[in-house]
C-alpha cells in the first residue's frame, strides 16, 4: 500500500514538476489520427481519413516519433501499469506470496485500482496527444516542403514556356519579314509598285517561274507561319492550362490548409479541453464532446428547418403576389364599374330630366292648343252672331235707345273679345315660339343623350377592352408566376431532397450519437453508483483499518507507557547513581548590545567533542571545569528544558526538586527561568510538562497542584501573589508536627490549569523588584522562588504522594564597584551577595557532610532547606557570560559550580504516606 501511494505521489509530483506541456507547434493533418476511434464512431462516412491515419501508424511514425514528453509519461506510467497488473494478478491469486508481500502486503482496494486505471488512461491519452502533436508538426513541415517544391517546378515550367513562346515569336517575326519581302517582290513583279529594298534578302530574278516559285514559297511560309501560330496558341493554351492547374492546385492547397487549420483548431480545442479538464473523467469528456456535437447537429437541424420554412414562404410568395395583383385588378375593375354605373345613372337622370321636360312641354303645348281651340271656337261663335247684332241694331234703330245701348255694349264686348283674341293669338305665338325653343332644347338634350350614350358605349368598350387586357395580363402573370414558382418549387424540392438526404445521412449518426450518449450517460450513472459504492467500500475499509490501528495504537500506547515508566525508573536510578545534585552551565550568547559596545572578545571556550567541559581564561590563566552539562550559546530554551524534564516530572512521583539559576547579574538567569513571552523558559515549560504528564496519568492518579511565589528581597520574604506584596513573611516550623517548614500567611493558590498558572506567574513577575544597573538594564534585585506543590493520589491503591518543585531565579551576584551600586542598590547588592555566600556555605557543608548545615544563615537557604537537603534532587543552572570583561565573575561562578558539583545529596527519596508503596 505504501509503495502504491509512493508511486502515485511520484507521478503527481512529476506531473506538477513538469508543469503544463508547451503549446503544440503548428499541427498537420495527422491531427485526424488523434482520436480515430471516436471519429470512426462519429463520422463513419469518412473512412479514407481513418485509413490515412491508420497508414500513418502503419508506417511506424507513432513509435519512432515519441517525444521526450511522451517518454517521460511512459516512464511515469510504466511502473504504474506494472504495479497495477501485478496487483491485479495478486488479486486473481496468480502471484506467489513473496510478490504479494513485495507489493506491500495488502491488496489495493478496487476503487483505488479504478482511480489508478483512470489515471493511466489519462496518461495514455496525454501521451497520445503529445505524439499526435509531434506528428502534426512533422506532417505540416512535409506539406510545406511539398508546396515549395511544386512552386519551384511551376516557376521553372513557366520560364520554359515563356522562353519557347519568345523563340516562336521571334521566328514569326522573321517569317513575317520574309513574307513581307516576298510580297514586295510580287507587287514589283506585277508592276504595282517599284521594288523596295528589303534588308533581309536580295530580290530574286523576275521571271514567271520565279514568280510561281515565289508564290509557292510565300504560301509555304504562310503555312509555316500558320503552323507556328497554331503552335503558339497551343503553347498559350498549355500555359493557361498550367496556370489553371496551378490555380487549382493552389486552391486545393488552400482548401487543404484551411481544412487542416480547422482540424488543428479542433485538436487545439480538444487539447485545451483536455488540459483544463485534467480532473474530468474520460466518460465525462466524451459526454461533453458528444454534447457539443449534438448541439452542432441540433443547430444544423434547426437551420434545415429554417430552410424548409423559408422554402414554404418562398413557394407561397408567387401566389401571394398573384393574389395581390388580382386584388389590384379587381379593385380597378370595380372602380371602373362604379364609374360606369355613375355615368349610367347620370345618363338615366338626364334622360329622366329630358323626358320630364318634354312631357311638361307637351302638356303645356296641349293646354295651349286647347285654349287656342277654345278661343277660336269662341271667336267663331262671335263671328257667327252678326245677324243678331244687326237685328239688335235694326231693332235699336227701330225700336229703342235701350236696345242701342245694349248693342253698344255688345260691340264693346265684341271689341274686348277681339282684343282678347288678339292677345291670345300673341300668346299663342309666344307659346309656339316657346314650344319651338323647348323643342330645340329637347333636341339639344337628345343630342346630349346620344353623345352620352356614345360615350357610355365607348367607355363600355374601353372597359371591356381593359378588362380583357387585364385578364390577359392576369393570365400571363399567373402563368409566369406559376412557371416561376414551379421552377422555384423544383429547386426547393431539390434542396429539400438534398437536405433530406443529408438528414438521412445524419440521422444514423445522430442516432448513433444518441445511443452512445445514452450509453455514456448510463455509464456515467453507473460510474457514479460504482464510485459511490467504491467510496463506501473504501470508507468501510478505512474504518476497519482505523479501528485496527486504534487497537494497535492502544496496544502501542500501553507499551509506550510501560516503556516510559521503565525509562523513568532507570533514569531515576541513573540520577541516583550520578548523584542528586546536577550542575548545568549555560553560556550566554554575545548580544547585539555587546557588539554595539565593541565587547566581542571572549574568555570562555568549549571543547568540540565534549559537552560537559569548558575552559575559562582569566588574568592569563586558563582553567578547565568539568560539569554535568554545558549548553553552548546557541542552545535553545527547549534543549535546556529537555535536559531537566525527567527531574521535573519526578515531582509527580513525590520527589522534592529544586532548580535554581545562579550567575552574575545579566548572565541570563531570568531568561533561562522565565524566558520571554515568545520563547518561555523552564518555569512555564516545567508546569506544562507536569500538566501533560498528569493528563497522561489520568485515571491512574489524581493530582492537585498549588502554587506560591515569593521573593527574598533584602533578606525579607514577600508574597508576590498576596494582596499585600510588601508584607514581610517569616519562616516557621509546620505545626502539623511533620518537622517541615512553612511560611505562615503565604498565598498558596490551588490551580486548575495552565492558563491560571500563567496568570499567577505574570502577577508574580509584576510584583518582583527589578531595577536598572550598569550590568543589566532590568536587573532582578531579589531571589524569586516559585514553589509548585503537587499532591497525588493513586486511584487504585490510594497511595498519596507529595512532591515539591522549587524554581529559583537567584538575584545576580555582582561586584559592587563594577555595578555602580550606591545607597539602596548597594544594600541590595550586599544582601544578595550575603545570601549567595550563605548558599555557598550550605553547599560546602553538604559537601563536607557536616552534621550541621547552616541553612538558617540566610532566608534563601532556610526556605530551600526542604529541597536542598538530603534525599532531594537539585539542579543548579550556572549562567556565565562569554565576554572577557566578565571573566572574573565567570571564574567565580564556575568555581562555585564546581564546588556544588562535588556535593553528594545521597539517593533521592520519595515523599509517600506511611501506607503507600513505591510505584516504580
Ligand atoms: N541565552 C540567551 N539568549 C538570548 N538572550 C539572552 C540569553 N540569556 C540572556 N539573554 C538576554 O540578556 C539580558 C539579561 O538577561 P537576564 O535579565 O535574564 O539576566 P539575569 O541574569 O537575570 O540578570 P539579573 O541578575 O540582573 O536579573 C536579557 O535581555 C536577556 O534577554
Amino acid at each position: 500500500m505504501f509503495a502504491f501511494y509512493s508511486l502515485l505521489v511520484y507521478i503527481v509530483y512529476a506531473l506538477l514538476r513538469r508543469g503544463p506541456p508547451p503549446l503544440p507547434p503548428p499541427q498537420g493533418p495527422d491531427a485526424f489520427s488523434a482520436e480515430p476511434a471516436r471519429r470512426r464512431k462519429l463520422w463513419p462516412e469518412l473512412p479514407e481519413l481513418d485509413s490515412s491515419s491508420e497508414s500513418d501508424r502503419d508506417n511506424g511514425t507513432e513509435e519512432e516519433e515519441a517525444g521526450p514528453d511522451s517518454g517521460f509519461l511512459e516512464d511515469a506510467a510504466t511502473p504504474l501499469t506494472e504495479f497495477l497488473s501485478l496487483k491485479r494478478e495478486a488479486a486473481e491469486g496468480k502471484l506467489c506470496p513473496a510478490d504479494t508481500e513485495a507489493l506491500g502486503g495488502k491488496l489495493p482496494d478496487s476503487p483505488l485500482i479504478s482511480v489508478m486505471s483512470h489515471l493511466l488512461s489519462f496518461l495514455e491519452h496525454y501521451g497520445q496527444m503529445q505524439r499526435l502533436q509531434e506528428q502534426a508538426g512533422e506532417y505540416r513541415s512535409l506539406l510545406r516542403r511539398e508546396e515549395r517544391r511544386r512552386r519551384k517546378q511551376l516557376r521553372m515550367l513557366r520560364r520554359a514556356y515563356r522562353q519557347r513562346v519568345q523563340d516562336k515569336l521571334s521566328l514569326i517575326e522573321s517569317l513575317e519579314g520574309v513574307i513581307c519581302e516576298q510580297q514586295n517582290v510580287m507587287e514589283t513583279l506585277h508592276g504595282m509598285k517599284p521594288p523596295s529594298a528589303c534588308p533581309l534578302s536580295p530580290c530574286p530574278p523576275v521571271t514567271p517561274v520565279g514568280v510561281h516559285r515565289l508564290v509557292e514559297s510565300i504560301s509555304a511560309l504562310q503555312g509555316e507561319r500558320n503552323k507556328l501560330l497554331e503552335e503558339i496558341t497551343g503553347l498559350r493554351e498549355q500555359l493557361e492550362e498550367g496556370e489553371k492547374e496551378r490555380q487549382q492546385l493552389a486552391g486545393s492547397f488552400g482548401l487543404q490548409v484551411q481544412e487542416l487549420k480547422q482540424q488543428i483548431e479542433e485538436r487545439e480545442e480538444e487539447l485545451r479541453r483536455l488540459r483544463t479538464g485534467m480532473g474530468v473523467t474520460d466518460s465525462e469528456k466524451r459526454i461533453h464532446n458528444l454534447t457539443v456535437e449534438n448541439e452542432g447537429l441540433k443547430q444544423s437541424l434547426s437551420v434545415t428547418q429554417g430552410l424548409l420554412q423559408q422554402l414554404a414562404t418562398v413557394s407561397a410568395q408567387p401566389s401571394a403576389m398573384l393574389a395581390k395583383e388580382n386584388e389590384g385588378l379587381r379593385s380597378r375593375v370595380q372602380h371602373l364599374e362604379t364609374s360606369l354605373q355613375q355615368k349610367v345613372e347620370e345618363l338615366v337622370g338626364l334622360e329622366g330630366q329630358a323626358s320630364a321636360m318634354q312631357w311638361r312641354k307637351e302638356q303645356e303645348v296641349r293646354r295651349l292648343d286647347e285654349r287656342i281651340q277654345k278661343l277660336q271656337l269662341a271667336l267663331e261663335t262671335q263671328q257667327n252672331r252678326p245677324p243678331d247684332v244687326q237685328y239688335v241694331t235694326q231693332t235699336v234703330e227701330v225700336e229703342s235707345p235701350t236696345t242701342l245701348r245694349s248693342l253698344v255694349e255688345a260691340e264693346e264686348r265684341n271689341r274686348g273679345l277681339q282684343e282678347q283674341l288678339c292677345s291670345q293669338g300673341e300668346r299663342c305665338q309666344r307659346l309656339a315660339e316657346q314650344l319651338q325653343g323647348s323643342e330645340e332644347v329637347t333636341a339639344g338634350l337628345r343630342d346630349k343623350i346620344s353623345a352620352y350614350e356614345c360615350e357610355i358605349t365607348k367607355l363600355r368598350e374601353e372597359l371591356l377592352r381593359e378588362i380583357s387586357h387585364l385578364e390577359a395580363q392576369k393570365e400571363e402573370a399567373v402563368k409566369e408566376a406559376s412557371e416561376c414558382s414551379e421552377q422555384h418549387l423544383e429547386q426547393l424540392r431539390e434542396q429539400l431532397t438534398g437536405v433530406q438526404r443529408r438528414l438521412a445521412t445524419l440521422q444514423p449518426i445522430l442516432k448513433g450519437m444518441k445511443t452512445s450518449y445514452s450509453s455514456l450517460r448510463s455509464q456515467v450513472r453507473d460510474f457514479s453508483e460504482f464510485y459511490e459504492a467504491a467510496i463506501r467500500e473504501a470508507r468501510r475499509q478505512m474504518c476497519s483499518a482505523a479501528s485496527e490501528a486504534s487497537e494497535a495504537s492502544r496496544d502501542l500506547q500501553w507499551k509506550y507507557q510501560h516503556e516510559v515508566l521503565l525509562r523513568k525508573k532507570y533514569h531515576a536510578h541513573l540520577v541516583e547513581l550520578k548523584g542528586n545534585i546536577r550542575v548545568l552551565c549555560r553560556l550566554k550568547p554575545v548580544t547585539e548590545v555587546d557588539q554595539r559596545e565593541g565587547e566581542v572578545s571572549t574568555a570562555v571556550s568549549t571543547e568540540p567533542g565534549s559537552d560537559s567541559s569548558l575552559t575559562a581564561r582569566y588574568k592569563g590563566k586558563e582553567r578547565t571545569f568539568e560539569l554535568d552539562k554545558v549548553f553552548l550559546p546557541e542552545a535553545t530554551q527547549e534543549e535546556v528544558f529537555l535536559e531537566i524534564e525527567p527531574l521535573v516530572l519526578s515531582c509527580l512521583d513525590g520527589y522534592n526538586v529544586c532548580i535554581f539559576a545562579y550567575g552574575q547579574t545579566g548572565s541570563g538567569k531570568t531568561y533561562t527561568m522565565e524566558g520571554v513571552p515568545e520563547d518561555p523558559g523552564i518555569n512555564q515549560r516545567a508546569l506544562q510538562a507536569l500538566y501533560q504528564e498528569m493528563e497522561a496519568r489520568e485515571g491512574l492518579w489524581k493530582y492537585s497542584v498549588s502554587l506560591s511565589v515569593v521573593e527574598i528581597y533584602n533578606e525579607v520574604i514577600r508574597d508576590l501573589l498576596g494582596k499585600e506584596p510588601q508584607e514581610k513573611l517569616d519562616i516557621k516550623l509546620n505545626p502539623d508536627g511533620s518537622g517541615q517548614l512553612h511560611v505562615p500567611g503565604l498565598t498558596s493558590v490551588e490551580v486548575q490549569g495552565l492558563r491560571e498558572i500563567r496568570k499567577m506567574l505574570s502577577l508574580g513577575k509584576r510584583n518582583r523588584a527589578t531595577y536598572c544597573t550598569n550590568m543589566n538594564e532590568r536587573s532582578s534585585r531579589s531571589h524569586a522562588l516559585l514553589t509548585v506543590t503537587i499532591t497525588g493520589t493513586n486511584c487504585s491503591t490510594g497511595t498519596k504522594t507529595s512532591g515539591k518543585l522549587n524554581l529559583v531565579d537567584l538575584a545576580g551576584s555582582e561586584r559592587v564597584w563594577k555595578s555602580g551600586a550606591q545607597g539602596e542598590r548597594l544594600k541590595e547588592a550586599q544582601n544578595i551577595n550575603k545570601s549567595l555566600l550563605a548558599l555557598g556555605e550550605v553547599i560546602q557543608a553538604l559537601r563536607a557532610k557536616q552534621g550541621h548545615v547552616p541553612f538558617r544563615n540566610s532566608k534563601l537557604t532556610y526556605l530551600l532547606q526542604d529541597s536542598l537537603g538530603k534525599g532531594n534532587k537539585t539542579v543548579m543552572m550556572v549562567q556565565i557570560s562569554l565576554l572577557e570583561k566578565n571573566a572574573g565573575e565567570t571564574m567565580c561562578s564556575l568555581k562555585f559550580a564546581q564546588r556544588v558539583c562535588k556535593v553528594e545529596l545521597g539517593p533521592a527519596s520519595r515523599r509517600i504516606d506511611s501506607w503507600g508503596r513505591s510505584e516504580l
